[in-house]
């Protein structure tokens, strides 16, 4: 069995990359940052570092290849492959399809009827549905009864921190915490299920996908944006923070109370998962920055996505929301010059004003509780923060 993964990066090589390997899959990276495919293909392998209160163990990855993705030749390795995953960030999904939407022409030109499952592991709920209709965006609708019979795209919920630690480009090695959780759809699939470890099969996966990205994401997002006002580097000086501490805490059950009613969760169940996310985000063995956690602000203030959509939740139940405000005020501060998007919000703000700038990232209604509430909190937030 063979594997495609594109996105070398934290994720891709840390979890799926070494978990595909160890389930017997031939893995073969795919990456646009040419030192890395480099790397790869001398070394063959790196390590993947696993520490947790009772744990350390250190597991070498092997045999594995990989190829830049603007290389011809991986066309035809899409053509033969029979999974292809990635973890490239959602930005960069749109890329994605246009290569793997040439290789499923390839497949059809080809006559194969080998099933192909397609998984996209990335932040984003059913990131995998997007890619799909992002690759039948780029192909003829001739190709479209073969791609529904022959091609499964598996939406997923996939959880692990792994922080940056390649400095100065060592990509030798990936330092990775204890916990794992990667639930796949089981009805997504195409022919064969295949046996991979650490993977969950889910019919109930919808429910899976929010309560990971509004809870942990949330609470994560929003520390690291308070943090970052407060000039902490990491996500562990940051919880420390007692004020930042209980924004986070408060923020994090907000939304819980909005997946409770929404998949009605056991809400004794739910306050242990958000509190197994404290102990996860103050592990001591990991040191994971802010300004990782906060990348790509514009995305993670999308309406959909981790900040707004719970806070829209809270209010359409007519719960509380006070703390997830702060949240999204508090990345309405964020301005990093190593980060494209907290510039381009910081220069949006400066042009057009706080109100009409969050009405536009955020797409939110003109005179709405929650832009009323948010403009409020952005003003004065950097006070009641320190
Ligand atoms: N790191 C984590 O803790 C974690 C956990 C769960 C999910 N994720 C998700 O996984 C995805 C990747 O996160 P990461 O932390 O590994 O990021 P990363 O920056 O370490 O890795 C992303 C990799 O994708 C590559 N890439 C970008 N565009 C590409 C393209 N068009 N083709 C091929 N490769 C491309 C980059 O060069 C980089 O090596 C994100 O969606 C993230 O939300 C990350
Ligand atoms: O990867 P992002 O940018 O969507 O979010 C940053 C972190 O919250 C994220 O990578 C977590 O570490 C991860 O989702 C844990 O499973």
């Amino acid at each position: 069995m063979k594997a495609l993964h594109f996105g070398a990066g934290n994720i891709g090589r840390g979890f799926i990359g070494k978990v595909l390997s160890e389930s017997g899959f031939k893995v073969i990276f795919s990456d646009i940052d040419q030192n890395l495919i480099d790397f790869i293909n001398s070394n063959k392998g790196y390590s993947v570092r696993t520490v947790g209160s009772n744990l350390d163990n250190t597991v070498n990855v092997k045999n594995v290849s990989a190829i830049n993705s603007n290389n011809p030749k991986i066309i035809p390795m899409i053509a033969t492959v029979n999974l292809i995953t990635t973890a490239v960030g959602p930005i960069a999904l749109d890329a994605v399809a246009m290569i793997i939407a040439q290789g499923i022409i390839l497949k059809i030109k080809t006559q194969s009827i080998q099933p192909l499952n397609i998984i996209a592991c990335e932040n984003k709920i059913q990131a995998s549905s997007f890619l799909k209709k992002a690759v039948l965006e780029k192909l003829s609708t001739k190709y479209y009864d073969y791609l529904n019979q022959y091609i499964g795209f598996i939406d997923c919920s996939i959880d692990t921190i792994i922080p940056i630690v390649h400095n100065n480009k060592n990509y030798s090695f990936l330092i990775t915490e204890e916990f794992k959780e990667w639930i796949v759809n089981t009805n997504q699939f195409k022919g064969n299920l295949p046996k991979i470890i650490n993977m969950t099969l889910s019919n109930n996966l919808n429910a899976f996908i929010e309560r990971k990205l509004f809870t942990l994401n949330t609470g994560h997002a929003i520390a690291a944006y308070l943090g970052l006002i407060k000039k902490y580097k990491t996500i562990k000086d940051a919880i420390l923070d007692k004020k930042i501490r209980f924004i986070v805490r408060c923020a994090m059950e907000e939304s819980g109370a909005v997946l409770i009613k929404r998949y009605n969760f056991n809400k004794k169940d739910h306050l242990s998962y958000i509190n197994s996310i404290f102990v996860r985000f103050e592990n001591p063995f990991i040191s994971d920055t802010l300004e990782r956690i906060g990348r790509n602000p514009l995305q993670k203030l999308a309406r959909n996505e981790r900040l707004i959509k719970p806070l829209l939740g809270s209010i359409e139940y007519g719960l509380p929301y006070f703390n997830l405000v702060k949240g999204i005020a508090a990345a309405f501060h964020y301005k990093n010059k190593n980060d494209l998007e907290s510039m381009k919000i910081s220069s949006l703000i400066k042009k057009q004003g706080i109100k009409k700038s969050l009405i536009d990232i955020c797409s939110l209604s003109i005179n709405s509780k929650e832009v009323y509430s948010i403009v409020l909190e952005y003003e004065s937030i950097l006070k009641t923060i320190i």
